[in-house]
């Protein structure tokens, strides 16, 4: 039986192109995402990878991504599951900070260290900042679970109970399954599914909607590390401007 895993960043959004420190902030894709959403769902189609299942974020840049990568490849219709699980990485009181005045400010290794050690969390977000999500309705259930900054390993710790009891569930039933979500969410699957080691995950960046495919053995483990590229030299090259980011 195959195990089929698609997973997909979000397009471009207002802040990724704006250069700004996102996190839980819920912003809305650019035009340039909205297209890049369509493209991936336009190659999804085209690879008959045709998702029965999707799982996304709470944040709107991910769920439309989802909508709009269905809709191009004639599957708005199949069943959602959605998580604040998903999110991206809470950034803290970078929320909203433009990343090349952060490594201006704090220079290059502390710019890293926050953007993409494994453990080191950016300070934490004060309850009263514009950036808070401590009065969004949606979070109103999380009661101690909502973070104010979030390392890797923190997201790691939160992504990982859905991916067991929510997603895992769908692909051993034999579904088809497409996780639209983030960066740093992705990076958090993607780490545990192929075993990066907590050093090696600084190198790894996911770009903006492309689809990554993964084919899972019985042990829920890849049978090609690593996973595809729908599209690799294109992904190659959004990933590489993902790392240099600040620059
Ligand atoms: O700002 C963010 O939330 C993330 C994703 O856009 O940025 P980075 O790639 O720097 O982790």
């Amino acid at each position: 039986m195959s195990r089929t895993l698609v997973l997909l960043r979000h397009g471009e959004s207002e802040w990724n192109a704006k250069n700004l420190f996102t996190g839980w902030v819920d912003v809305a894709l650019t035009e340039k995402g909205r297209a890049e959403a369509v493209r991936g769902g336009e190659l999804l189609r085209e690879a008959g990878l045709l998702p029965d299942v999707v799982h996304t974020s709470l944040q709107r840049r991910a769920i439309n991504t989802a909508c709009l990568a269905l809709d191009a490849a004639d599957r708005h219709w199949i069943p959602v599951k959605r998580s604040w699980r998903l999110n991206e990485r809470h950034y803290g009181a970078l929320q909203g900070k433009d990343k090349a005045q952060v490594r201006d400010e704090y220079g290059e290794e502390q710019f890293m260290l926050w953007r993409r050690s494994f453990d080191t969390p950016p300070p934490p977000l004060a309850d009263d900042s514009e950036w808070s999500q401590t009065e969004d309705p949606r979070y109103a259930d999380l009661g101690d679970d909502l973070p104010r900054t979030e390392c890797l390993k923190d997201v790691i710790a939160r992504f990982l109970p859905y991916w067991d009891s929510e997603i895992v569930p769908d692909l051993e039933a034999g579904h088809t399954v497409l996780v639209a979500a983030h960066g740093n969410s992705l990076r958090a699957l993607v780490k545990h599914l192929d075993q990066i080691s907590d050093d090696d995950i600084a190198g790894l960046n996911i770009p903006t909607g492309m689809p990554l495919l993964y084919e899972l053995d019985e042990s829920m483990r890849p049978t090609v590390k690593g996973g595809r590229y729908l599209d690799p030299e294109a992904a190659a090259a959004a990933a590489a401007a993902v790392a240099n980011q600040g620059r």
